[in-house]
């Protein structure tokens, strides 16, 4: 049990650099808090609220990985090397390709909401 939160406690260490050193999951954090808010104000139905929150971990995690692979790449290849930009490149694309689904998301839930609010006035 004192294990597992030792553990927890490096992993929030984890958490705290990558807020504090990463722009990305700082702007990314800033847009999940920015949905969850219109989420509570349109009243966002259970199965939204789970794709939503569904999302915005896949968004988080995989910039929190993009993150230590990128840390991993700087720590191995103090120089240029194709292999290493291959590698950033592709963790960074796994980063895109939750941003587009994330967004892709974003915009067939929140335009069903906003096309009700018009309905309704
Ligand atoms: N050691 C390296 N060898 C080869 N290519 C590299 C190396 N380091 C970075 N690159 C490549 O150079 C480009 C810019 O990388 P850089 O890490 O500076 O910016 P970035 O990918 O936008 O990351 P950040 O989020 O830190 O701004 C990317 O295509 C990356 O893959």
């Amino acid at each position: 049990m004192k294990k597992l939160f030792v553990s927890i406690l490096f992993a929030i260490d984890g958490l705290r650099y990558a807020f504090t050193s990463e722009k990305n999951f700082k702007i990314e954090l800033s847009v999940a808090l920015i949905v969850i808010c219109m989420g509570l104000l349109l009243s966002f139905s259970y199965a939204e609220w789970l794709i939503v929150l569904l999302n915005i971990g896949a968004v988080l995690s995989a910039e929190i990985f993009n993150t230590a692979i990128e840390k991993a790449c700087d720590f191995v290849a103090d120089s240029l090397h194709p292999l290493i930009k291959i590698i950033k490149d592709t963790a960074a694309g796994a980063v895109l390709v939750t941003g587009i689904i994330a967004a892709i998301c974003g915009v067939l839930i929140f335009g069903k909401h906003i096309i009700i609010l018009f309905q309704t006035v």
